[in-house]
């Protein structure tokens, strides 16, 4: 079947490439064609790949390949403008014509008790507005959709979702977590619950849950945060059938990440065994959505196993959300050097020990005692493999850590200090989100210090890291994800510093965030924190408004720290 990954076989010299593939459908391989003609006929100006694998058929595959065959090319295999764009109006749909507009069940323009601490009327008049951004937001899957599934790479979800906006067009995973905070201060319980259960679907049919739901997303998942979602949604609602309904979804989830080729196993130097996750995506070719730019990189790698390999940390950086970064760079100047797939995360095994520890409180809440005890060692487990390997004492973070290139799961790796990666990133504060360490006082204070002295916080926010190179997970983006987790585990924690340290920073994004709206009608994918009201940039496609997770985060931040009447809002309004 399609979702049975087939393992490769190892080359017998250089640079290998190892691991499950997932293999695509014939149409994907198609669209992807499709894809590059129109490169060659278009050419590079506004081009973006994902258009021509968000397309759908109009007509059977056959017939349409052999139109497509068919089309009158010039010696270098272009074909004309205008008869491109006539092979498209008659074969396809246009992208986005899958998913059509829903109505939320639950909007209502002001809902009972919104944003009660939010007293200034220009500031709630702006929450309003971006509340109001979930009704544009809301999308479900078209019945040409369900009754023809084969001539749609979108995949026929059971339920409604919330998408990001402008060319993400379909639902994502890790999005999906902040897009659901967002939904709950907007009492939007319904929406948010029937996302889970898209999500849950996913699982049930794949096993695991998509980067987004495409059929060219089949390879890879994306951060796992489902637990989070649900857990977050059952704490607002006390909904305990959709607790026993994700329960054995969640535990199939865990079983994915911490196994076969996610799995690593590492010695500490005290010689005590642990074992954590990495990203690993079950592809080893160009990404369908981006493969006229992955396939642009390659060109400059010499040998068909080296290429492989490549595409494999590609696809594997996707799923780790943060595409493209120097984080997962072994040479930060040059883009090749990628190699994700020898690097363990830390926020990767933040989420998973937090996955554990939420299945510990959901079956402690549905009395299956069994589970909770059993995934409570799992989850101590976890811990000390983290403070080991992770923890960096002298600079009051968690380092991420180099392993040796194409370690399978069985061999075990020993722990050297020089393979944590003493580079600074926003994800080296991750872990503070979680309880177990926001509850921590002294880690609390070693970490906000480190934090105030890392360079990341900047005039809008908090920097994705301190190096400028142009991809979008670097500085100087920032991302809404990262100012969540970050605020929200400060502000947790006991302490009065880091307290205040947390709503300074959420001033700072929401501030830049307001300006931004203003200026330019929309919210936005990723912001510049460099200056307040700026957006970001940088990256494979050009910077995309809606957004599904900025909305979220905040109206989180708002819910949580309020707007006094009398506070302005603007970039003026920030003390640096
Ligand atoms: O098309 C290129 C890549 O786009 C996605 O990544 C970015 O957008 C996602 C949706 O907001 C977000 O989850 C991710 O963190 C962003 O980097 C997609 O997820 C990638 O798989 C895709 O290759």
């Amino acid at each position: 079947s399609e979702t049975v990954p087939k393992v490769m076989s190892k080359p017998a010299t250089g640079n290998f490439d190892i691991g499950p593939v997932v293999p695509t459908t014939p149409l994907v391989t198609f669209l992807e064609r499709v894809q590059e003609s129109a490169l060659a006929t278009f050419g590079q100006k506004d081009f973006d790949p994902k258009l021509y694998v968000d397309l759908s058929l109009k007509f059977d595959l056959s017939a349409i390949v052999t139109a497509f065959h068919k089309l009158p090319r010039n010696a270098t295999g272009s074909v004309s403008i205008p008869d491109f764009k006539e092979f498209m109006h008659e074969y396809f749909d246009g992208a986005g014509n899958d998913l059509v507009y829903a109505e939320p069940p639950d909007f209502v323009p002001e809902p009972d008790g919104f944003l009660p601490k939010v007293k200034n009327p220009q500031v709630r008049a702006w929450a309003l507005e971006v509340h109001a951004l979930w009704k544009k937001l809301s999308r479900r899957v078209s019945c040409s959709v369900l009754g023809r599934p084969e001539f749609h790479t979108l995949l026929p979800l059971p339920g409604p979702v919330v998408i990001p906006g402008s060319r993400f067009r379909e639902v994502y995973y890790w999005d999906s977590y902040w897009v659901i905070r967002g939904l709950l201060v907007s009492k939007m319980y319904k929406t948010a619950k029937a996302i889970v259960t898209n999500l849950i679907y996913l699982i049930d049919t794949y096993g695991y849950v998509l980067n987004g739901a495409r059929a060219y997303y089949t390879n890879r998942s994306q951060p796992p945060l489902l637990s989070a979602m649900v857990f977050d949604i059952y704490n607002r609602t006390g909904d305990l059938d959709l607790v026993k309904k994700a329960l054995p979804a969640l535990l199939k989830e865990l079983q994915f990440w911490n196994s076969g080729i996610h799995k690593v196993n590492v010695q500490d130097d005290r010689g005590r065994n642990h074992t954590l996750s990495r990203y690993y995506a079950m592809w080893n070719k160009p990404r369908p959505e981006s493969s006229t730019i992955d396939k642009a990189h390659a060109s400059k790698l010499l040998n068909a196993s080296e290429k492989e390999q490549f595409y494999r940390e590609l696809a594997s950086i996707a799923e780790s959300g943060w595409d493209f970064s120097t984080r997962w760079m072994r040479n930060t100047s040059d883009f090749t050097t990628l190699a994700i797939t020898s690097i363990l995360p830390v926020d990767l095994n933040i989420f998973i020990l937090k996955m554990e520890l939420d299945i510990v409180s959901m079956a402690q809440i549905v009395g299956d005692n069994k589970t909770a005890e059993s995934f409570l060692k799992a989850a101590q487990a976890r811990k000390a493999a983290i403070d080991s390997v992770f923890w960096n004492e002298e600079n009051g973070q968690w380092l991420d850590y180099w392993i040796s290139n194409g370690t399978g799961s069985q061999e075990c790796q020993r722990w050297k200090a020089s393979n944590q990666n003493n580079n600074t990133f926003a994800s080296n504060f991750v872990p503070i989100w979680i309880d177990l360490f926001n509850s921590d006082t002294c880690i609390v204070e070693k970490v906000r210090k480190s934090f105030q002295s890392s360079g990341l916080l900047g005039a809008a926010g908090i920097a994705t890291s301190l190096t400028r190179s142009g991809e979008q997970w670097d500085f100087p983006n920032g991302w809404a994800p990262l100012q969540h987790m970050i605020v929200e585990g400060l502000g947790k924690s006991g302490s009065h510093e880091a307290k205040s340290m947390a709503q300074d920073i959420a001033m700072r994004w929401i501030n830049t965030n307001y300006v931004a709206y203003k200026e330019t009608g929309a919210m936005h994918e990723k912001y510049n924190v460099e200056k307040c009201g700026d957006i970001g940039g940088g990256g494979e496609y050009i910077p995309q408004t809606g957004f599904g997770w900025s909305n979220g985060v905040v109206l989180a931040f708002l819910e949580e720290f309020g707007w006094p009447a009398d506070l302005k809002i603007g970039c003026n309004g920030v003390m640096l």
